[in-house]
């Protein structure tokens, strides 16, 4: 490769990989994270929900299909999951330059130099990975030709960062829902707008108690739920009330905060399109995309919500619901994007069951 620049992967426990600089040639500093999808970085560039870290590929090439023009759909993006990159900086292995793809714009090289995020290619990422999946989820940077130091972006409110400042409104259809934004990726916007639906798009913070819907939606979104205080409070008032609430992934987290359980970190997260999780009671499996670093502790939860779906590879909590109210979660993401659409169905059950809440007052 002509130019080369050589940069450097450095780790809080002090493993030092050097590799080749693609994307801006800077520094930065995150938490250190993998993803063992095989595709997708289009779709995980843009989700909020890495804001801060640094993602790891496993797939050995990466870059080969290039990011596709953007496209707008009712205001927001056809193709991408919000309006930018998001993530701190990208390791692989081998960057493909050449890149060939009906709907290629660009590389993925130049994508990231748009951004100013920084690239290393060259790391032998799956041996990276044994080691963030011995020693767990390490703080890390990409040191071009300034040091940076760590920093922990779950001490910060990212949610505060992604999160707009505006209410916005899609959509004409029946079902009033509004969807607290803490960093949504757009595919739930465009599931929503699939179906029936108006959506009242609001930000993290918003007291979106005062507003008149029938149905509530809780959003995917970066960093540790317990900074969402302000997002907490008012769900804790909706869950007072017998409206349907969904929630995804950071939702699940806050929706299991607000109904007075616990949430806490995982080793390594879960990070790829191929999670196997249960529907509690049965012996139904789907395979799930998913994207999150946290957890709800199940054994936290008051005795009127249980564990909706489990994470067949370690136990863990997929989702929870009420006993008797239409509230239910999902960590994982059932509007994939990327990865497998099997649990769309999700937004099918909780428009029935807002439906069923109109029809019964
Ligand atoms: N995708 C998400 O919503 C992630 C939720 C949370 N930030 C986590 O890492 O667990």
């Amino acid at each position: 490769m002509e130019n080369a620049k050589s940069v450097k992967l450095v780790l809080e426990d002090g493993t030092e990989i050097e590799g080749t600089s693609f994307g801006a040639f800077t520094s930065a500093a995150g938490e250190v994270v993998f993803s063992t999808a095989m595709t997708g970085y289009p779709e995980n560039l843009t989700d909020p929900s890495f804001a801060g870290q640094i993602l790891v590929l496993t797939y050995p090439m990466v870059g080969n299909y290039g990011v596709p023009g953007e496209e707008l759909y009712e205001s927001i993006s056809k193709i991408f999951e919000s309006d930018k990159i998001h993530i701190a900086g990208l390791v692989v292995n081998y960057y493909s330059e050449e890149h060939s793809h009906w709907n290629a714009a660009k590389s993925l090289g130049d994508w990231l130099k748009e951004y100013n995020i920084p690239g290393i290619f060259g790391v032998d990422t799956r041996m990276l990975t044994k080691i963030l999946r011995e020693k767990g989820a390490m703080l890390g940077k990409i040191v071009a030709e300034q040091d940076v130091e760590l920093h922990d972006p779950n001490q910060d409110n990212l949610v505060a960062q992604v999160s707009p400042t505006e209410v916005k409104h899609y959509g004409t259809g029946q079902h009033k829902i509004v969807l607290v934004d803490c960093g949504t990726k757009t595919n739930i916007i465009r599931c929503f707008l699939q179906r029936d639906v108006e959506l009242i798009r609001v930000p993290w913070d918003y007291d979106f108690t005062k507003l008149d819907y029938d149905g509530l939606f809780l959003s995917n979104g970066p960093g540790d739920p317990k900074m969402c205080t302000a997002t907490i409070q008012h769900l804790q008032t909706a869950l007072g009330q017998d409206k349907p609430i969904f929630g995804i992934c950071l939702g699940s987290q806050l929706m299991g905060l607000a109904a007075g359980g616990d949430t806490f970190k995982l080793k390594y997260g879960h990070r790829s399109h191929n999670q196997p999780v249960l529907l509690t009671g049965t012996k139904r499996s789907y395979i799930t995309s998913q994207n999150h670093g946290f957890a709800v502790d199940t054994n936290t939860l008051p005795a009127e919500w249980e564990m909706l779906f489990e994470n067949l590879n370690d136990g863990t909590c997929e989702g929870i619901k009420h006993k008797t109210k239409p509230f239910f979660s999902t960590q994982f993401h059932p509007e994939a994007a990327g990865g497998p659409e099997d649990t769309e169905y999700l937004f099918d059950d909780f428009l029935k069951a807002v439906a069923e809440h109109k029809a019964s007052k």
